[in-house]
């Protein structure tokens, strides 16, 4: 892993838009895309650039199910704001929430994945190390699958709903074996309360109890983290 330590988000923004800006310069279709605070400094420098995403892909990692693409707690609502309606892409793929049918929707969504593999793939980290909605535990083969979120999932993603009883329990998402698949990854990390999981996910063993330290095994992972993200690392 290549591990880079900025001073702030804002600055990792800007190490998060070299990597979008480089792959697209060498010919990457398809970027996988992430929802949650961390991705947003990179999202603003991309639609603040002239960088141009019309003649690509994008896949994002996962969406809660239930909630449909004009609840502002949506991921497709997420990303239609942050990045897709100042920044579009030919086409954009988000999970259906909407979708019941758990077969029909993870199968419909590993199709879109096989279909259009990864060049770049833009990751946050949850508290308990997980990467998209994959919780301690999942396998590391796993594709797109129905997964239930933990409570310290949910308790750190109800900052974002009215109340906590509002965030939905359930959530689908890319499995950690088709994030595995990416060309290159990027991963990002900031503020103290993420300087424990990204000890572990960079300086402790490969885990299932740590779904990011999978992420060891990749050959092109570069980790973007500011200096409070990074203090608890042996290298700092
Ligand atoms: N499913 C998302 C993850 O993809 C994200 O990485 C995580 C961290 O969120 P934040 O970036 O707000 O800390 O939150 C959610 O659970």
């Amino acid at each position: 892993m290549k591990v880079i330590i900025v001073k702030d988000k804002l600055a990792g923004g800007k190490e998060g838009f070299k990597l979008f800006d480089e792959a697209l310069k060498n010919g990457a279709k398809v970027f996988g895309l992430a929802t949650g605070s961390t991705p947003v400094t990179t999202y603003d420098e991309l639609t603040a650039s002239d960088l141009d995403f019309s003649q690509s892909t994008s896949i994002n990692l996962d969406e809660y199910i239930g909630l449909g693409s004009d609840h502002p707690q949506s991921y497709r609502y997420f990303m239609q704001q942050h990045l897709f309606n100042k920044k579009p892409f030919a086409h954009s793929y988000v999970p259906d929430g909407l979708n019941q049918n758990t077969e029909e929707a993870t199968k419909n969504y590993d199709k879109i994945i096989e279909a259009n593999p990864i060049d770049l793939q833009i990751l946050g980290l949850g508290r308990n190390g997980h990467i998209g909605f994959n919780e301690p535990g999942t396998d590391p083969k796993s594709l797109t699958h129905k997964i239930k979120l933990t409570q310290s999932t949910i308790d750190a993603n109800a900052r974002f709903f009215d109340k906590a009883t509002d965030v939905p329990q359930y959530a689908y998402s890319m499995g950690i074996g088709s994030i595995l698949k990416s060309k290159k990854i990027l991963l990002e990390a900031y503020g103290s309360e993420k300087s424990a999981i990204v000890k572990a996910m960079i300086e402790g063993p490969i885990t299932s109890d740590v779904p990011a330290s999978y992420l060891q095994k990749h050959a092109d992972v570069t980790v973007v983290l500011d200096e409070d993200a990074a203090s608890k690392l042996e290298i700092n």
